[in-house]
């Protein structure tokens, strides 16, 4: 089903936008305190926003609006302050898999996984029928009879994804679901929820560049309670328009104005690029590059039609075979002998250079 979201909480500065197309997988990326949780708690109806509106297809989860501070065309003549519509969690058949499994302790896994179908009603004997396919859909029917203290971590999230699964719930909420697991069962629970969210409505909130690649048809970017950038995962990663997202998919994004094909910032730094935009001038843009595209010097070199961005090194780190040097906004990849040749360390005065061809300008 088609999930549509406005939540607002104004005291936490919150105030999202989601929409989750029918069968896809929404990855919900950015930094702490963006407003990622209050998202899905509220979409799970564990949290009650100040003033939104929360659909599955046509049916109201939530809806409440503010005739003072909702200026949605419309919406607040229907409904007054003080009145709305409120559905329970249990009611919205939507299924919230946090970062622990969170199983109940004194049931069997079978139990644990039956429990969601009991309390729909279903009998005893179907509802562990059902419990049963769906351990073995996550590979855990072996686990059946033993108690979740009797689980390693990987095992036991797998059996709280097919407690998710067995309430067949319309959308499903994914909080960090790998984050508690260690490098070795991380993979295959990966590789698991990548067959179990094909073609089911999902929002996964993460950190994981990794889990937004693999899990993901679309990402949304939450900064400050907002979402600032929306699109195909694809589309993201290679043309991010936030800084957050460039950061994730190790890109420079320098943000500004456009002039012709370059951008330039209120510092008054301006990069040349190429752009395939038609872009305003002096409309929102943001200049993208790779790290692996710059060059970096002590001075800058005399005659070069290149960008010039002068910066002072923060730090420095590996970076597969490279040494990645941060300054405050900006990264390059050398090699350890231009590295040790340049005498870098935290605080050096550096210039980057960066070809215009490198560069991609578009609209932000
Ligand atoms: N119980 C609460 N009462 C008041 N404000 C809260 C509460 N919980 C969170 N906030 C505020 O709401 C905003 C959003 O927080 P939220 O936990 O949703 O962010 P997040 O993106 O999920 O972060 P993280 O990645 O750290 O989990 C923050 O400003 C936070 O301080």
């Amino acid at each position: 089903m088609k999930l549509d979201a406005r939540v607002r909480f104004p005291q936490r500065g919150v105030d999202l936008t989601l929409a989750v197309e029918a069968g896809r997988t929404l990855a919900l990326l950015g930094p702490n305190g963006a407003g990622k949780s209050t998202a899905l708690a509220s979409i799970a109806g564990l949290l009650r926003p100040d003033t939104g509106r929360i659909t599955l297809d046509d049916r109201i989860l939530y809806s409440h609006s503010d005739a003072h501070s909702d200026t949605d065309s419309g919406s607040f003549v229907a409904t007054r302050p003080g009145q709305g519509e409120w559905v329970p969690p249990h009611a919205r058949g939507v299924a919230l898999l946090a970062q622990e499994p969170r199983l109940f302790p004194h049931l069997s896994v079978l139990d644990n996984v039956a429990f969601g179908p009991r309390s729909a009603g279903m009998p005893r004997g179907a509802a562990r029928e059902r419990a049963r396919e769906w351990l073995g859909q996550v590979d855990a029917e072996a686990f059946a009879d033993r108690r979740p203290a009797a689980l390693s971590g990987g095992q036991a999230q797998r059996v709280a994804i097919a407690r998710a699964l067995a309430t067949e719930p319309h959308l499903l909420l994914l909080d960090e679901p790998l984050s508690a697991l260690d490098v070795e069962s991380a993979p295959a629970i990966r590789q698991l929820l990548r067959r179990v969210l094909r073609d089911r409505t999902t929002i996964l909130v993460t950190h994981d560049i990794l889990d937004a690649v693999l899990l993901a048809d679309d990402v949304a970017v939450v900064e400050d309670g907002r979402v600032v950038e929306q699109g195909p995962t694809s589309r993201v990663l290679t043309r991010p328009t936030s800084g957050f997202a460039a950061r994730i998919a190790g890109l420079n994004l320098v943000r500004g104005t456009a002039h012709g094909a370059a951008v330039s910032t209120p510092e008054g730094l301006r990069i040349e690029g190429l752009s395939d935009d038609t872009l305003g001038e002096g409309a929102p843009a943001v200049a993208v590059f790779s790290p692996s595209a710059v060059g970096v010097y002590l001075q800058a070199p005399a005659g070069s039609p290149r960008n010039v961005v002068r910066g002072t090194v923060t730090d420095l780190e590996p970076h597969g075979h490279q040494v990645r040097v941060h300054t405050a906004y900006l990264a390059a990849d050398i090699t350890p002998a231009a590295l040790s040749e340049l005498h870098l360390a935290p605080g050096s005065e550096v210039v980057f250079t960066v070809k215009a061809s490198e560069v991609a300008v578009y609209a932000a």
